[in-house]
């Protein structure tokens, strides 16, 4: 389990990511995390992107229905311009975020801010999802989720798509997607 680190003297910022495949826990671990903040009296904003209107539209919810308050934002830099005087600032579906994200995360962090991200590192397609690649080669800490591979019970790295067709970008539920170990991943099958 992630512990924060103990810091003695001025206040250092640093970066946290949390990456893994769909229904890994990355929310409810963003949640706890947020939660440690808020009973250590620390200020925090937290954000995800304005798209994500999956089960809240400004709360941040994971599928077991763990919910924090959030600011929905359409631009990275929305999040420098909000996150003023805080300790903490807290990001989910950081996979949707523009290419500023990073320098975003970078400029809060050199003004002493704690920031966690979370996002899925990979799409359907196993390959590298938008800005999470660059969140994790930046990133002070790294945490790596998976899920149970909904075919063999083994643990699961990839977020399955389970019906044909759509973009890389196509927000669903277990409607939609399920999460699947590698050899599972790899037979391919669609409802
Ligand atoms: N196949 C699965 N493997 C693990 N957890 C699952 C699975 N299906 C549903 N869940 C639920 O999803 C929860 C994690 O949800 P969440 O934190 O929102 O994940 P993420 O943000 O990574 O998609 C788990 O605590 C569990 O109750
Ligand atoms: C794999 C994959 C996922 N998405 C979408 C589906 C969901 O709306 C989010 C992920 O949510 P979670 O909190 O990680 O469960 O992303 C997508 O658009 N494209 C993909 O390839
Ligand atoms: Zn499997």
């Amino acid at each position: 389990m992630f512990i924060e680190p103990n810091f003695k003297g001025e206040r250092r910022g640093w970066i946290e990511v949390i990456c893994g495949s769909m229904f890994s826990g990355k929310t409810e671990e963003l949640i706890r995390r947020l939660k440690r903040v808020e009973i250590a009296n620390l200020k925090a904003e937290i954000f995800k992107p304005g798209i994500d209107v999956r089960y809240d539209d400004v709360k941040i919810v994971s599928h077991d229905e763990n919910k924090i308050q959030s600011t929905p934002v359409d631009n990275s830099q929305t999040i420098l311009l909000l996150a003023q005087d805080v300790d903490v600032v807290g990001i989910d579906e950081a996979q949707f975020f523009d290419d500023q994200i990073t320098v975003v995360c970078e400029k809060l962090a050199l003004k002493g801010i704690r920031v966690i991200v979370a996002g899925l590192d990979m799409d359907y397609q196993g390959k590298p999802f938008g800005q999470m690649p660059n969140l994790l080669a930046i990133a002070d800490y790294i945490t790596k989720l998976h899920a149970i591979c909904m075919k063999c019970g083994n643990i699961a790295n990839v977020s399955y798509r389970k019906v044909a067709g759509g973009g890389q970008v196509l927000l669903g539920e277990k409607d939609i997607y399920e999460p699947r170990c590698r050899e599972c991943a790899a037979l391919g099958d669609t409802i």
